[in-house]
Formats: C-alpha cells, structure tokens, sequence
C-alpha cells in the first residue's frame, strides 16, 4: 500500500502507474470498490478528518435538537426557572455555531481532499490507458475515453461528498433519535428503530435493483459522447459530402436512445422517492401520535414532544436526502464499474515480467517466422522471414492492403505477433520494455501527429530536454525553419487541433524534425513524403538523405522515386515478399518492381499502377527517366 499523503502532495501510487504495460492491472482497478478504497487510503488521514469533522456536525445537530427541548421545558414547566431558560438558549445558540463551523470546516477539508484526489485518478487512468496497444483506441471512441476519465474523477467527488453531507447527517439523526426516545419510552425507540432498518434495507435492494437501468443508461451516455466528438471530429468530410442532414438523423437516433435509457433510469429514482415518502409519512405519523398520547398521559414534557415531533421531521427530510444519495451513489458505483471495465483491462501488450530496457547497438533487425493477422483465421503474414542488417535502407513498397504499414507497426511492437519472433540488435521485442524499445525508433508517418500546442512544443515533443537550439537545429534539417519563422508567432505559433493550421506537407516536415531530433539507430518512414510536392519532396529528399545516414531505414512507400535510391526494395504481395534486391537491380529485371516503376514513369496514377502490377509482368519496358534518385 502507499503511505498516506496530504492534500496538495502528488501521490506515489500515480508514480507507481506510470509507463508500466503490465498484463494484469493493478489492484485497485479491478472493482469500484477496491478503486473508492485504494484513493482514501492515499489520504487516509485526510478522509478520516473529514469522517470525524461530519459526525461531529450531523451530531451537534442532534444536540441542538435538544437544546430546543430543554428550552421548552424550562419556559413550560410547572416550576419555569429563568436561570434553566438562560442556559438552555445558550446552549442552544452554542451547537448551533459549532454545528456551522463544523460543517464549513467538513467543506474546506472535502475541497482539498476530493480536488486532489480528482487530479491523481484522472493521471492514474489516462496513465494505464496510454498502456494499451493502438488497436484498443481504434475500437473505443477517442471522446468517450476522455468523458469517462474525467468522469470518473466527478463520480469520486460525488461519492464523497454525498456520504459526508447526504449519508452522515440522516445516519446520525437516526442513532441520536434513537437514543433520545429511547429516554422517554425503549418501544418508542425500538419501533423507530426498526422502521429506520427496514427503510434503508427497502432503499437500498431497491437501488440495487435499479442498477441494470442506470449501467444502460450510462453505456448510452457514453457510446452518445463518443459519436458526437467523432463527428465534430469529421467536421471536414460532414461538410465535403453535405452530409449534415443525414448525421442529424443517426444522432437524432443515438440521442432517442440515450433518452429512452435515461428516462428509465430516472423514472426508477423518482418511483424510489414516492416510495420512500410514502414509508416516512407513516412513520412520522406514528410517532406524532405516540409522543401525544405518552404527553396526555403525563409520561413525557412538552419539550419532549417538541424533540419527538423535530427529530421525526429531520428524519423525514434527511432520510429523503439519504434515499437519493444511496440511488445516486449506486448509479456512480456503476459508472465507475464500466469504466473499470474498459479502462482497466489487462494492457492487451504488456512488458514481461523480466522485460529489460532495450541495449542500443547499431539496429540490426530480424523477422523470424513471423505469422500475424488483427483477425483470426485470415493472417496479413504467414510464417515470414528477414533479415535487415544495420545501417541498411530498406523501401517496402506493394499494393494497398498488402500489409507494408502492419509490417513497420510490427517492429514498434504496436501489436503482438501471433508466432514467431522479432529482433532488433538480436533482442527478442517480446522481451524488452516497450518503451525502451520506442525510445530507440525515430518514425515519420503519413499523418503526423501533432498536438494543439506551438511547434517548438511539438518538435521538443521527440525529446524533452532538447534545448531551442537544438530544435531549431532539427527544423533547419528538415527544411522546416523558413516556414515555421514565417508563422505568426513563429516557433511559438500555436498548430491547431491535430496541427490543422499547417500544411499537409509542412505538418510532415515537423515529423520529419522531431526524426531529427530523436536521433534512433532505427528509422521508420511510412509513406513520410507522400503530402509534400515535388519541390518540397527535393529539399525534403535531401534531409531525409541525411537523416538517414548510419541509421536501419525501413520506409514504406507508394511513389517509388522516394524509394529508389534506398540500398535494398522489398515487394510485398498479400503478406509475402515477392521480390527483394537493390532497386537498380530491380528495375532492370522484369518482376512486378520494374513493372510498377515504368507504369509510375508514364506518369500513372499510384493506384493505376497498384491495379496494374497484379497483371503478369511479362515483358521489360525499360527503366524510367523520371526520379529524384534515379
Ligand atoms: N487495425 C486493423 N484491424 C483490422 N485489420 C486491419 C487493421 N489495420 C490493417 N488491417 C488490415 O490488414 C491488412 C494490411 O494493412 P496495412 O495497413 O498493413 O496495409 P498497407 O500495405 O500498409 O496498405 P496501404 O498501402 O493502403 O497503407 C489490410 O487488409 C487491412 O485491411
């Protein structure tokens, strides 16, 4: 367990969390449970002050309660003393300053308590989350993930704060009604007693009952945010393919969903207080009749009707706050569940228990037998092999679909072969961190991925500690610093969500400096030039010549110009390599390279060509006049 910390100190299990891919998540993530458990015991002292500092308030109502008894009996009573009278009214006053002191006090403490505690849950889970493969953020929505962290982080507060201010205060009017009856008749007490039982008890299976309603109503919620960020998200295609009706529509069917979900849900809350009102008004009935017929009888003082019938009431209207708070707190038990279920599941690639930080060498890689498919049964690759050995550069190039970007993700460890092994510097992936192994590939994709922050954030991105000059220096490199001194702020300039206020092409080119920047022996370019045009692919040509000078490349690529003057070209043919050999060699014989390269020649469309070169190669059409490199 983590030692207990303070309100404002970070917490060691957030630490802990941090970077592990682990195949059995922690503890504290497999139930809602052992989760509200495992972040009061982090501030265990903190919760334990809030506790006492609530019970003595809910208590000190109690108290005043009694205060109003004693008062009345000294003004009532056959022998009225205006001493008694004094005392009582200032006892009275007494609890109910302590009683407001108390309760701010409870609001400052909850304040710093559940504020903090909000921060570390919101770490600890996008943490964990980072931990799973790619393939988990394709198939849950980017926004809902984000919704249900921080809504987590709320249901947490929510917990708390509905047990101190909504679970203690009717809890302890209970137990002090109890005892104050008790004073005057035990039946009294034992019958209030038991009705307060057999109300929570009906409260409580009732909310559990309900539980398959709000978790329907809560995966709605969810799967709704979800949509409604992707299609903010595809804003572009919404308006390129005029599409605004027909999204309405399909949101207007996801909304009616959520609806129907949440008006069950709610409609069972509200069932549950007309129940629960129905249960009190007996109940403060019987007892305004009992303390009555006890005071006609002379068995109780007026100031004890007046306790019997105020305690009654505040039992009535705080039992009606712990009816909705025991429901609202069984609905957040059960987001918290859901969420549990789909953040916290074992990190689909973990590191091995033995996993060793990767030992840098020159970047030597090797597929052995490597099979692997994202679908069982239908295998991009079937038993592959290779060997790429350090410093060399590597063009993949084939059709669409025949697997070039799996086999690169593959080398990132991006997702787990199926059999077979893969080496780098004679280093099984399967055993070593894969962070280490990250921190030692520098990749240039296709779509950069850029954060809505200023581009010198986003090419230091590649390497935190490097200084300006050194990202100047790597934006020199990629041809980058011209445009970047022309934006408005300069290096300072903010990129836009996903970098939407750069080109294409100049969105690349920050890929290619933050390559730069990271200085890995192992270089991944996938399909790293296919936005710049022809003058920027020259100068971008020219600083990838250099970026990739004594480093392993493997560079996916559709335009073979960007690939010719590699050192090697594999041709991939639905997951096998089909050719493999220098591209001058390649291009001289007649297989499917030479054919695709004299189709791009003449100036073919890429996909043209791709449609082209399952054809049989038959004959050779000679090599082509066109290429950077050629
Ligand atoms: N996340 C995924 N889930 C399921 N199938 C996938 C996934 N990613 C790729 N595939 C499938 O795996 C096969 C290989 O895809 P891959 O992206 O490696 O091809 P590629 O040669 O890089 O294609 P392109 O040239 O179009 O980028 C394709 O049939 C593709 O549909």
């Amino acid at each position: 367990m983590n030692k207990p910390v303070g309100a404002g100190e970070p917490s060691p299990g957030r630490a802990d969390a941090a970077m592990a891919f682990t195949a059995t998540p922690p503890a504290y993530l497999r139930s809602s449970l052992a989760f509200a458990i495992h972040y009061v015991r982090q501030r265990a002292l903190l919760f334990l002050s809030l506790a006492l500092v609530a019970t003595a308030a809910s208590s000190c109502s109690v108290g005043v309660q009694y205060g109003m008894k004693l008062l009345v009996d000294a003004l009532s009573g056959s022998q009225a003393s205006h001493s008694a009278a004094w005392w009582a009214l200032g006892l009275f006053l007494a609890l109910i300053a302590g009683e407001a002191v108390l309760w701010r006090s409870s609001g400052w403490l909850a304040a710093r308590t559940t504020i903090a505690v909000g921060v570390d849950i919101r770490l600890d889970l996008l943490t964990y989350m980072t931990g799973h493969p790619i393939r988990y953020f394709q198939d849950n929505l980017a926004g809902a993930l984000g919704h249900r962290i921080t809504a987590t982080a709320g249901a947490f507060g929510l917990l708390t704060n509905r047990s101190v201010w909504d679970v203690a205060p009717p809890v302890i009017n209970f137990v002090g009604a109890i005892i104050i009856f008790a004073a005057f008749d035990i039946w009294m007490a034992v019958t209030l007693g038991l009705f307060a039982v057999a109300i929570t008890a009906g409260l409580i299976l009732f909310g559990i009952r309900g539980r398959p309603l709000h978790r329907a109503y809560a995966e709605q919620a969810g799967r709704v945010g979800g949509e409604l960020i992707d299609v903010i998200t595809n804003i572009w295609a919404i308006k390129a393919f005029s599409a605004q009706n027909r999204e309405r529509e399909r949101l207007t069917g996801a909304f009616t969903a959520e609806a129907r979900a949440q008006r069950r849900s709610w409609m069972y809350t509200e069932t549950s207080r007309v129940l629960h009102d129905v249960l009190l008004l007996i109940m403060a009935g019987t007892m305004l009749i009992w303390s009555l017929v006890l005071w006609e009888r002379g068995a109780i003082s007026a100031g004890d009707v007046v306790v019997v019938s105020a305690m009654t009431f505040r039992i009535l209207h705080g039992s009606r706050d712990l009816a909705l708070a025991l429901v609202d707190m069984t609905q957040q038990l059960t987001y918290l569940g859901e969420t549990l279920k789909i953040v916290g599941q074992p990190h689909a690639i973990a590191d091995a228990p033995q996993a060793r930080p990767f030992h840098r060498k020159e970047g030597r890689i090797t597929f052995r037998d490597v099979t692997f498919g994202y679908t069982a049964g239908r295998p991009v690759y079937r038993r592959l092999n290779l060997e790429i050995p350090a410093g060399q550069t590597v063009g993949i190039v084939g059709p669409s679909g025949t697997g070039k970007s799996t086999l690169v993700h593959l080398v990132q460890r991006l997702h787990e072969v199926d059999e077979g092994v893969i080496l780098i510097d004679g280093q099984p992936l399967a055993g070593i961190t894969q962070d280490s192994l990250r921190a030692a590939i520098a990749v240039v994709p296709q779509e950069v991925s850029l954060f809505h922050r200023s581009v010198m954030e986003n090419i230091r991105f590649a390497r935190p500690g490097a200084t300006d000059a050194a990202v100047t220096a790597a934006a020199r490199a990629a041809y980058c610093h011209d445009f970047i001194c022309n934006l408005p702020d300069g290096y300072e300039t903010l990129v836009g969500e996903r970098g939407t206020k750069l080109s294409g092409g100049q969105r690349q080119r920050v890929g290619i400096a933050r390559a730069f920047l990271k200085d890995a022996p192992v270089l991944i370019l996938d399909e790293a030039t296919s936005a710049l045009d022809t003058q920027s692919e020259m100068e971008v040509q020219s600083a990838l010549s250099e970026l990739m000078r004594d480093r392993t490349v493997l560079a996916v690529a559709h335009r073979l110009s960007t690939v010719v003057g590699l050192d090697r070209i594999l041709v991939l043919m639905d997951g096998t390599i089909v050719e493999d050999g220098p591209p001058d060699e390649l291009r001289r014989g007649n297989g499917i390279f030479a054919h695709m390269w004299s189709l791009q020649a003449k100036g073919l469309a890429v996909e043209e060509v791709e449609r082209n070169e399952t054809a049989k190669v038959s004959t050779d059409r000679g090599g082509p006049t066109l290429g950077l490199h050629a």
